[in-house]
């Protein structure tokens, strides 16, 4: 079973109403602030921080210690502006563990599927950039159907978390996107499922004849 941790920061919409109207620069502080020591601290659990809506914080946690989870949290709210109520689900898919399906949870291991768009840097950065969030709002659509959760993380770069079983979706993801290296990984934990999907794109970035790879 998969094992997430979600944090909602609790009257965020009030908060951010107390800020007057030259506001939206010190959200933006706050959050790069938040989201910094949720990075850091979630990689020291072997968990990772899910850059998401920003006022609620998402944490990967499969083979992760709840009570190091609980630090990052105590973490958190030393910056965090309101209070930070947190709770953690277990399901079959990630996506089932974020709507908490279970609370009891046997270990499973997590599949990462890190896709990286050719030729990126040849477009004109806006026009990739808009391409970037066409093809992420595509795949967000394609991963919900085996419950997986997915991220932007920049440039052009996604990342879905899904269960290993679900890995067929990955001829679905060549289908419709045809300029782009697919590098999967397998892992006990999160962290080492993105390490090794790394390693995936960076094989396929040495091999550029293949458009998938798994490294488990
Ligand atoms: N967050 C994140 N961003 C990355 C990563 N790798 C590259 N980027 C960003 O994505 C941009 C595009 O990188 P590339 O994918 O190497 O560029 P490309 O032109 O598509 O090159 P090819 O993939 O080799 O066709 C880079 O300028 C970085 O800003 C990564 O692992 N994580």
């Amino acid at each position: 079973m998969h094992k997430v941790m979600v944090a909602i920061l609790k009257g965020y919409r009030e908060w951010t109403e107390e800020l007057g109207s030259d506001r939206e620069w010190k959200i933006q502080l706050v959050q790069a602030s938040i989201e910094k020591i949720a990075s850091e601290e979630a990689a020291k659990c072997n968990s990772f921080y899910v850059p998401h809506r920003k006022d609620v914080l998402i944490f990967l946690a499969n083979g992760v210690e709840e009570e190091c989870l609980r630090e990052v949290i105590s973490k958190i709210e030393k910056v965090s502006p309101v209070p930070v109520e947190t709770s953690i689900g277990c399901g079959s898919t990630p996506l089932s563990a974020l709507r908490g399906e279970s609370r009891k949870c046997e270990g499973s291991d997590v599949a990462v599927v890190h896709i990286d768009l050719n030729y990126f840097s040849k477009d004109e950065i806006y026009s990739a950039y808009v391409r970037a969030m066409n093809n992420y709002s595509t795949l967000l659509n394609l991963f919900l159907g085996v419950g997986g959760i997915g991220a932007y993380l920049g440039g052009d770069n996604f990342v879905f978390f899904i269960d290993p079983k679900d890995l067929h979706i990955i001829d679905e993801v060549k289908m419709i996107l045809k300029d782009a290296k697919i590098g999967v990984g397998i892992g006990k934990n999160p962290r080492e499922a993105l390490s090794k999907a790394a390693s995936s794109l960076k094989f396929l970035r040495e091999n550029r004849n293949l458009r998938s790879y798994l490294i488990q």
